[in-house]
């Protein structure tokens, strides 16, 4: 019987090699225990409302109109909403050609991106352009897009930093690209060394690959590390050097936690170091409401901004983008919001401050704003994950996650073997049977051979964070146990 184009022995082999393990077996796994009727904590993804953030409420208030106007006629409409809200939708509404039920242009509405590239200039202190800038569904989209542009076949490689986001390494696998890793320094807090990036390159090209792009992940996911501005002219002196465009993945740009690693942009940076770089360096930058204090993962939206790409490839971009018709335009309007939130004086400020809290701006301090409670509850996972036995973890200096090194004994490396499982794999697995915590085994993103890690978010609501650091330490030291701690490493 000859098979069909979608039968699974026909189907696309990259399509069956792209791995993604952030929903992967161990999410299959605690998905099932979870409909058994086992409590689970899903800390596998950096998915905040899904654990128990609220949402910001003036971004609801303007949505929430613009998603049923006719709420904009009924007179008491201002008895529910403040006026801020009625007039920012208004002005939403204006910019649509037919509300929110009307595709927009595929490069997204031209307002919102007037709205983003005020706000890159107002972050960077450099002019940003309106027309370089594409909105699109969540910053993976984005991602996808512009790695699609770049990858002709096999033999185009694209640098990845190793621990990864796997949205990276899935991507180059579904175009049929190969991924060129270069390792960050665990004990180094996770930093970038230049050489490591020459080696790579260097390997790389002896096997017949040619390197197009590099990936940075600042803040890092699951690394949690931000990026020196030292390290980041390196980086870009490197690009220049290469002729490699930079991926800037800055989703988790408003997830800082340690006042003196703040965040830089890369464009920022590029832009310092003047001419020559400045006018050659390719960058493309992206951003997303998933994460910050937003968190609206749901929402998908997202934007890059394009520096140094030259005319006709942004037509080029732009048509592809244009297949898809329309970034999703509510998404749109959140991220309008999110890069012109309101200010100083407006009806809904100090509601809004409120919710949000700038850790920068201690004057703001609460004990219940989101990115002070994200720094306290990053502290309580590491020095935790530091308490147990055998395991180390650098403190998150950024965006959502803990990234602790499991020493795992020889003993539980061999029974994993004999389980037919990956060591760290047969570890969270054992975690999640045990306690209901659902994390991501470290090697679904990458690490170096014969070391684990796991990653966890550092999301869990702050009043359950000390019981589930509880039990997992109590796992923790009885598998160290049952596998026999005796095996010579020491701590780092
Ligand atoms: C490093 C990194 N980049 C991109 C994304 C994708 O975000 P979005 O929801 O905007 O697609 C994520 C999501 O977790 C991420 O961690």
């Amino acid at each position: 019987m000859s098979l069909k184009a979608l039968d699974y022995e026909t189907l696309n082999e990259n399509v069956k090699n792209c791995q993604y393990a952030v929903r992967g077996e161990l999410y299959l796994r605690a998905s099932e225990l979870q409909k058994e009727g086992k409590k689970i904590i899903f800390t596998n993804v950096g998915n905040p409302h899904a654990l128990g953030q609220k949402p910001l409420t003036f971004p609801r208030q303007v949505v929430a109109l613009c998603q049923a106007p006719f709420l904009l006629d009924n007179p008491n409409v201002g008895m529910i909403f403040p006026a801020d809200a009625i007039a920012r939708a208004k002005h939403y509404l204006s910019l649509t050609s037919g509300g929110l039920g009307a595709y927009s242009d595929s490069r997204g509405l031209p307002g919102v991106r007037k709205e983003v590239a005020e706000f890159i200039q107002r972050r960077d202190g450099y002019p940003s352009d309106p027309e370089l800038i594409f909105l699109t569904d969540g910053a993976s989209k984005g991602v996808m897009q512009i790695l699609n542009c770049i990858i002709r076949d096999q033999k185009d490689g694209i640098l990845v930093p190793v621990p990864q986001y796997p949205l990276y390494s899935a991507t180059i696998s579904l175009l049929g690209g190969t991924l060129v890793p270069y390792y960050l320094e665990e004990t180094d807090n996770w930093g970038l060394d230049v050489n490591n990036l020459r080696q790579s390159v260097a390997q790389a090209r002896s096997q017949g690959i040619t390197v197009r792009a590099m990936v940075i992940i600042n803040p890092g996911n699951p690394t949690g590390q931000c990026l020196s501005e030292a390290n980041l002219r390196e980086i870009l002196k490197f690009c220049c050097d290469e002729r490699l465009v930079l991926l800037g993945d800055e989703v988790y740009q408003q997830n800082i936690y340690q006042d003196e690693r703040p965040f830089i942009s890369s464009k920022k940076v590029l832009m310092d170091m003047g001419e020559p770089l400045s006018k050659e360096v390719q960058l493309i930058s992206f951003h997303t409401v998933s994460k910050g204090y937003w968190g609206e993962c749901g929402q998908r939206g997202g934007y890059f901004e394009m520096t140094n790409i030259p005319p006709r490839t942004v037509e080029e971009i732009y048509k592809v983008a244009s297949i898809a018709l329309s970034p999703n335009v509510s998404a749109q309007i959140f991220m309008g919001l999110m890069v012109s939130p309101p200010k100083p004086g407006d009806i809904s400020y100090d509601q809004f401050v409120r919710e949000r809290i700038k850790i920068s701006q201690k004057r703001y301090f609460n004990s219940k704003g989101i990115l002070e409670s994200l720094r306290r509850r990053a502290r309580i996972m590491t020095d935790g994950f530091n308490s147990c036995k055998n395991l180390v973890c650098n403190f998150t200096e950024g965006a959502m996650y803990s990234f602790p090194q499991i020493k795992l004994p020889p003993k539980a490396i061999q029974a994993a073997k004999q389980a037919g499982k990956v060591p760290d794999v047969f570890y969270c697995l054992k975690l999640l049977e045990a306690t209901g915590i659902s994390t991501v085994p470290g090697s679904g993103f990458g690490q170096k051979e014969g070391v684990f890690h796991l990653r966890t978010t550092i999301l869990p609501a702050e009043e359950e964070m000390p019981e589930i650091m509880e039990s997992f330490k109590k796992f923790n030291d009885e598998f160290m146990f049952q596998y026999g701690d005796n095996f010579g490493y020491s701590r780092m």
